[in-house]
């Protein structure tokens, strides 16, 4: 778990505020989401790194590519058929992942 908390924004904050102070706090959540959504991104990017080193130590494939295809579905069954773009960069990202780790290491 990463122990992030969200709260959404609902129209009764905004009641009281002028538009520029309704974008003003809008926006810090968005960077808030932003913040945490990087967050969430690289701590899975380091698991993904993990499950791919263990299969290479076991000399089998790096990539799975019946997991990535319920990956995609789980983000489309969510977000749309959009959906499909995030989970591809998400899939690049993660991928990519092991060789940042090698770099680093
Ligand atoms: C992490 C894994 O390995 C690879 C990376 C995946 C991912 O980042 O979601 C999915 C499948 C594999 O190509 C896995 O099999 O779960």
């Amino acid at each position: 778990m990463s122990g992030h908390t969200f709260r959404t924004a609902s129209a009764a904050d905004g009641d009281q505020l002028s538009n520029e102070a309704r974008i003003a706090m809008l926006r810090s959540r968005i960077d808030d989401l932003d913040v945490a959504v990087a967050d969430l991104l690289s701590e899975r990017a380091q698991l993904s790194g993990a499950v791919q080193q263990t299969r290479l130590a076991d000399r089998a494939a790096r990539l799975d590519t019946g997991r990535e295809h319920r990956v995609r579905r789980r983000y489309t069954s969510v977000l749309g058929p959009r959906g499909a773009d995030i989970a591809e960069a998400v899939l690049t990202l993660c991928r990519g992942s092991l060789g940042r780790d090698r770099k680093e290491g």
